[in-house]
């Protein structure tokens, strides 16, 4: 499976995509400008995306390329520029030009965000933080699924702490249970292994590999990192806000490769 965009490494812009793959995120006409006119930088210029359903993509380019600000705008976590031609599909739902309040209830129903601020309750221990969003939609708990991520994140013995409490790496690792508890359709990963030691990484790029081939879920993952990029089915790569290229079943050495045809420091 692979992700398409209708900019130039790509023939296949998202009306021509084969019927007989479903599509979980689907966002044309993307634009999004930061600053005040006069001043302002256009970051994402008209793209169109579509990544595949329970398809694990990882976003790679160089700093500055866009790809927080995709995720973000993606997610619904960030607004596009004003534009009747704009949509942004997720698990079939139109999302652009929502109200806050839908748009809070539908992320809280169907998409983990796993970013860099960890967003934890400062009050709550580790345990009530990652059970939060599930409360928050009415959703039960599994709990054989939250025994398994929490023995797999090596949070068992620290349950009862507070953020304050605890490591940068086991705060991210908290944030990581709680995105994944509930199975969200689709996960928004930014940098999700920037603050984890070796063993950690592998552990939370195995759950995101697990959750897209065992339970379906679609996982965009921006990273830096080739390695922790080679997880994923395809890695697609940004320049200047456009996707440029993509890798499919990419290994650490393919990846190196078109980051080098790219050319730009990462
Ligand atoms: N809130 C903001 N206001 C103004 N400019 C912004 C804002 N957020 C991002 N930018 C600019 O938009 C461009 C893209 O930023 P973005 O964070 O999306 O890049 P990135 O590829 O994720 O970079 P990195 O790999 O360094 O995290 C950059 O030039 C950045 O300075």
């Amino acid at each position: 499976m692979t992700a398409h965009s209708s900019s130039d490494f790509s023939s296949r812009p998202p009306s021509s995509i084969p019927q007989s793959v479903e599509y979980s995120v689907v966002a044309k006409n993307l634009s999004k400008t930061y600053g005040a006119s006069g001043n302002n930088v256009r970051v994402l210029n008209n793209l169109d995306v579509a990544f595949p359903q329970g398809q694990f993509t990882a976003i790679m380019g160089a700093s500055g390329s866009g790809k927080s600000t995709l995720l973000h705008v993606l997610s619904t976590l960030d607004t596009a520029d004003e534009d009747t031609k704009t949509s942004i599909m997720i698990d079939g739902n139109e999302l652009y030009g929502k109200k806050d309040a839908e748009l809070s209830r539908f992320r809280s129903e169907k998409i983990g965000f796993i970013f860099q601020a960890f967003n934890l309750i400062p009050t709550l221990t580790a345990e009530q933080n990652i059970e939060l969003p599930a409360g928050l939609s009415g959703q039960s708990v599994d709990t054989l699924w939250k025994n398994q991520l929490i023995r797999s994140l090596g949070l068992s013995e620290r349950l009862a702490h507070k953020p304050a409490e605890l490591s940068g790496g086991q705060q991210q690792r908290v944030a990581i249970c709680r995105a994944l508890l509930t199975r969200p359709a689709v996960v928004f990963a930014d940098e999700p292994t920037g603050n984890l030691d070796t063993h950690s990484s592998r552990e939370v790029l195995e759950l995101l590999r697990e959750a897209s081939q065992k339970y379906g879920q679609t996982i965009l993952m921006v990273t830096h990192d080739p390695q922790a990029a080679s997880y994923a089915d395809c890695v697609v790569l940004m320049k200047d806000g456009a996707l440029v290229n993509q890798v499919d079943n990419p290994t650490r050495e393919s990846v190196l490769d078109a980051l080098t045809e790219l050319g730009e420091e990462q």
